[in-house]
């Protein structure tokens, strides 16, 4: 006598990005999927107020981009309607604010900024619109009991608890995620969570008023501004409504040193005097007293499944600081992998059997392929803050930057930027970053070559002319440091 065919029942935990792209996915493939979200129902005008001024604007690249695409619904079509092309950062250096372009790929590529809360609304909506998922709000997941496959969820306004069965429960639930806490009880989790001593807070440039009265950007709205200020940054990102939250990311123990207008004015004029204009004081002084000051939180775990019971995905299983704008990129890309993986070991919709154990098996192939990829993201995630803040106004790092655009344009299959490997490929993270190691030698060796070629040029053609000197004088310190890094590389 055959076992007769059950249906796989997925229960997702948490409608953020990642857990509403899951249901599109898996409901693409014939699953029955039902979607629990804590939080009520964003779509509604009633709940909208409750999550104002958080996290507004994200950057979406090709990573997210591709995973949308995968769905064959357009998504990234959808959400790119509204997307903001960014093609580099702009950044206002010194008190004035001079204004310097760095385009971020060498072929004109761009990443978007897209609204959050828009872009989790019409995924939500996506998943719904297809017939066999659910979504339900205002319900908390508790605990999970992965062997049974049972949720017990706390519905937010009665308190009352409602019990839910499922084949297999995906944790998406986020940086706190209830769904890794039962995970911990069924598997040896190697888990890690750390906090940055850096903290942020969201401001805001508005529109300004164009000559025709209508709304006009008050800042070049192709870019991602950033101000530099070595021990900490701000940030503006563009918006439809022709707007820019700006996010400010520093020590927590700055932000502690602002106690009243006084201090943050000062604060201002000290570092940020153009962004001062451009927001205009009053609203600076609202938005800076109104708005919460987040964390910066990275969490690792590993395993990322149990059995084929349980996988956790997203901000769940690899939260990261938010400098590479790629933690939902990830998460997106996540979804991705693990849907080629159910297609690499033929997981039907349907169970066959008791020794149909083909999801266990990719559950275990997700696990094993995917960790040295988050690991890499989450790393060069840390190390782009220094880049930022600090990096991208040092005369060694512009220069590299320069060589590594011109070999990319003269020898695109030998060296290719870390930047357009992490933002503009799919190419997976842990090779991006072993590459960007090997090319890194070369480059060095490339860059002290062209700084020292070009300072003697300038020496030979202007040495009388004192400008020029200084020129020679600067280019020729930055190829002598790039010569000593080189140096130093070759010796480890
Ligand atoms: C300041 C900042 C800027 C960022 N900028 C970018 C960027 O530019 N680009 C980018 O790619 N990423 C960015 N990120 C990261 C991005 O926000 C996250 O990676 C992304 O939101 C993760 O999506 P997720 O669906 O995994 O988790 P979340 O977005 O956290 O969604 C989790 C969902 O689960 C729900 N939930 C939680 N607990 C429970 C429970 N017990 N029961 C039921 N539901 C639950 C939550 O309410 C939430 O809706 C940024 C992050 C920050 C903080
Ligand atoms: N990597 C990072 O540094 C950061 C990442 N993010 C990511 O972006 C997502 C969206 O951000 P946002 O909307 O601002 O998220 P929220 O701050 O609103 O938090 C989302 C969820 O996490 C819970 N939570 C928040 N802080 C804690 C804590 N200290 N301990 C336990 N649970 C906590 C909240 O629970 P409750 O509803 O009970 O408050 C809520 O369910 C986050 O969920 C996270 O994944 C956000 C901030 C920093
Ligand atoms: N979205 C962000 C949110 C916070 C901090 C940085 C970003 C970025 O996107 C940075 C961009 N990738 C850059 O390297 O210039």
């Amino acid at each position: 006598m055959t076992t007769p065919e059950k249906s796989r029942s997925v229960a997702i935990v948490g409608a953020g990005p990642v857990g509403a792209l899951m249901a599109v996915y898996l409901a693409n493939r014939g699953w029955n999927v039902h979607v629990y979200e804590t939080r009520p129902d964003m779509r509604l005008p009633e709940n909208k107020a409750k999550i104002q001024n958080r996290s507004i604007n994200l950057a979406l690249s090709t990573r997210g981009l591709t995973a949308l695409k995968g769905t064959g619904l357009a998504l990234d079509e959808l959400i790119m309607k509204s997307g903001l092309p960014m093609r580099g950062r702009m950044l206002h250096i010194g008190d004035e604010g001079h204004l310097v372009s760095q385009d971020y790929g060498v072929h004109g590529e761009c990443i978007n900024s897209v609204d959050r809360a828009k872009l989790n609304e019409d995924l939500i909506t996506a998943a719904e619109e297809l017939n066999n998922v659910k979504v339900s709000f205002n319900l908390t997941l508790k605990r999970a009991d992965l062997d049974k496959g049972t949720l017990a969820l706390e519905n937010k306004e009665t308190k009352e608890i409602i019990s839910a069965h499922a084949d297999l429960i995906i944790g998406c639930d986020g940086a706190y995620s209830s769904v890794r806490n039962s995970l911990m009880r069924y598997v040896r989790l190697d888990f890690g969570q750390e906090y940055i001593p850096h903290g942020y807070c969201e401001l805001s440039i508005p529109a300004k008023v164009g000559a025709d009265g209508k709304p006009e950007f008050a800042m070049d709205p192709e870019h991602l501004h950033i101000w530099p200020r070595h021990k900490f940054m701000m940030i503006a990102l563009p918006n439809p409504d022709k707007s820019f939250t700006v996010t400010l990311f520093m020590p927590f123990a700055n932000f502690e040193m602002i106690h009243n207008e006084g201090d943050l004015l000062n604060f201002f004029e000290q570092y940020f005097a153009d962004a001062i204009k451009l927001m205009g004081k009053d609203l600076l002084i609202k938005e800076y007293f109104k708005n919460p000051k987040g964390s910066l939180v990275m969490v690792r775990a590993n395993p990322y499944h149990y059995k084929d019971r349980c996988i956790i995905l997203g901000d769940a299983a690899h939260s990261m600081v938010p400098f590479y704008g790629q933690g939902m990129n990830c998460g997106f890309e996540d979804v991705r992998i693990l849907d080629s993986l159910l297609s690499e070991f033929n997981v039907k919709s349907t169970k066959v059997g008791e020794s149909d154990n083909s999801l266990a098996l990719a559950l275990e192939a997700y696990t094993d392929r995917r960790a040295k990829d988050l690991k890499a993201i989450c790393e060069l995630a840390l190390y782009n803050y220094t880049e930022m803040r600090h990096g991208v106004t040092s005369p060694v790092y512009l220069m590299r930057k320069k060589v590594e655009s011109w070999l990319h344009l003269l020898v695109p299959s030998k060296v290719i930027p870390l930047y357009t490997m992490v933002s503009f490929s799919n190419r997976p993270y842990s090779e991006a970053y072993a590459r960007h190691h090997k090319q890194g030698f070369w480059l060095s060796v490339a860059g002290a070559a062209v700084g020292l070629g070009t300072a003697a040029g300038l020496l030979v053609a202007g040495w009388k002319q004192r400008r020029q000197l200084k020129d020679a004088a600067g280019l020729l310190k930055a190829a002598f440091l790039t010569a000593a890094q080189s140096a130093q590389k070759l010796v480890q």
